[in-house]
């Protein structure tokens, strides 16, 4: 079997265009503009491409971005008083901090300080608690591009087997919990899982979010599986010593020998991730002005 390749990269176009058409619409009807501010604290490589991407996305969508670059060395305090002020500013309708702070800082801290209503990560407290009794929240980025990459493919997952390989906050436990709401049969699985190769052969959908490149080998999937790689590891290129290359958790051409669909890395969840943001943020307007949300931009 040769897996349908699943082009998160061209999926995002069409997320993109859908929220910049409701954007227009918020425009004309209401005058009103959604504005997302972005926080970076230090000057990660990877960060600063993740937050100058989401910065033009945002404009290229119609919406007001505000990017507020601090040296890294910034004090906790000031990062929280700057939060403070941004959960004050009636432009501003969606906050996100760009991850991972500096050690100085208790991120935990500083996430909990954003308004849960402008909390376009969905990582505030509030908004972890929402998610996981059901009602409605911000829905984490990642794992709700997943999940619209997955509803896109199968239609209903109702009564599908996931196993849900990481438990991260942000991604592999936010993502457990959407895939129960669409009454999959799920199973959080781990580094310390037993006989992880087989846990893994029983899912019908299989995501993958464990930080480790290429881990998932062919014969850990199930025919036919629908296999979700979020992993991201930049690794020595195998034919080049002086360059890299962007792998998954899976291996990919091995994978997709068994698998029936599989999101390729790059050009996978990456793009969802920040199409799911911009989606978020218009979300997080909407509810704002008490104005009807988007349609099938959020869980
Ligand atoms: N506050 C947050 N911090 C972080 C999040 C997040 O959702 N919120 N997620 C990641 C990084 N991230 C967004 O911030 C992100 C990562 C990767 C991509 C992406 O499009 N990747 C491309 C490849 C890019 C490359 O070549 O390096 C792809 O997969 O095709 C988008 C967003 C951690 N921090």
């Amino acid at each position: 079997m040769t897996a349908k390749i699943i082009d998160g990269k061209a999926f995002a176009a069409q997320i993109r265009e859908k929220v910049a058409a409701h954007v227009a619409r918020l425009k004309s009807d209401h005058d009103m503009v959604p504005g997302l501010a972005v926080v970076l604290v230090g000057e990660d490589p990877a960060s600063q491409v993740y937050v100058r991407n989401k910065g033009k996305q945002t404009v290229e969508a119609g919406m007001a971005g505000f990017e507020h670059k601090l040296d890294a060395a910034t004090s906790e305090e000031d990062i929280l008083r700057l939060v403070d002020r941004l959960n004050a500013d009636p432009k501003v309708h969606g906050i996100l901090v760009q991850l991972p702070l500096p050690d100085h800082v208790d991120s935990s801290k500083v996430i909990n300080r954003i308004n849960p209503a402008k909390d376009v990560d969905g990582f505030h407290i509030s908004n972890v608690g929402l998610l996981g009794t059901g009602q409605k929240s911000m829905v984490p980025c990642t794992p709700l591009g997943c999940l619209m990459m997955l509803r896109d493919h199968h239609g209903s997952l109702s009564g599908l087997n996931a196993v849900v390989l990481g438990r991260s906050n942000i991604v592999g436990k936010p993502m457990a919990q959407l895939l129960l709401a669409d009454n999959c049969t799920v199973t959080i699985a781990h580094s310390r899982t037993k006989d992880l190769a087989r846990i893994c052969r029983g899912a019908d959908i299989l995501v993958v979010a464990v930080g480790r490149p290429e881990m998932v080998q062919g014969d850990w999937v199930k025919p036919g599986a629908t296999v979700i790689d979020v992993g991201m590891n930049r690794i020595q290129h195998p034919d080049n010593p002086d360059k890299t290359k962007l792998v998954g958790d899976v291996d990919f051409a091995a994978a997709a020998q068994v698998a029936g669909a599989i999101t390729p890395v790059p050009g996978g969840v990456g793009p969802m991730t920040i199409a799911c943001l911009l989606a978020n943020t218009v979300t997080a307007c909407c509810r704002a002005h008490g104005l009807p949300e988007p349609q099938g931009l959020t869980a």
